[in-house]
C-alpha cells in the first residue's frame, strides 16, 4: 500500500501519540532510543521488529550495540515521514513494552 506522505501538523499530531519518539532535524524521519537488559533481550526485540517490518513491507533503519537499540524510521518512497512510520513506532513500542 502507498501512503502519502503526512504534512506538518499530521506529524505533530502523530507525534503526541507514540512514546518518547523524537522528529531528526532534518524533520524526514522519527527516531527512539530503546535500552534492555542485555543483548538477548535487544536482539529478540529487533528479530520480533523485523518479522512485522516485512510483513508490512516497511523496513527500520536501526544501529545496535549491546543491550541498545537506535531506530530512525522514514518513508523512503516520499522522502519523509507517512503513516507507515508511526504505525511501525506503535508496535515497536508494543513490542519493547514486553521486554523492557
Ligand atoms: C519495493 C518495496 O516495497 C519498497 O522498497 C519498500 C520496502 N521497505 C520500505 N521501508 C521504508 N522504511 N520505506 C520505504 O519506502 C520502503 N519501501
Amino acid at each position: 500500500m502507498r501512503y502519502e506522505k503526512l504534512s506538518n501538523e499530521a506529524v505533530a499530531l502523530a507525534l503526541s501519540e507514540v512514546d518518547h519518539w523524537m522528529l531528526s532535524e532534518d524533520q524526514a524521519a522519527i527516531t527512539k532510543e530503546f535500552a534492555f537488559g542485555d543483548f538477548t533481550q535487544a536482539f529478540g526485540f529487533m528479530t520480533e521488529c523485523a518479522l512485522v517490518a516485512e510483513k508490512m513491507d516497511h523496513h527500520p533503519e536501526w544501529f545496535n550495540v549491546y543491550r541498545r537499540v537506535d531506530v530512525r524510521l522514514t518513508s523512503h518512497s516520499v522522502n519523509g515521514l507517512t503513516a507507515h512510520d508511526f504505525k511501525l513506532a506503535a508496535t515497536m513500542d508494543k513490542i519493547a513494552a514486553r521486554r523492557v
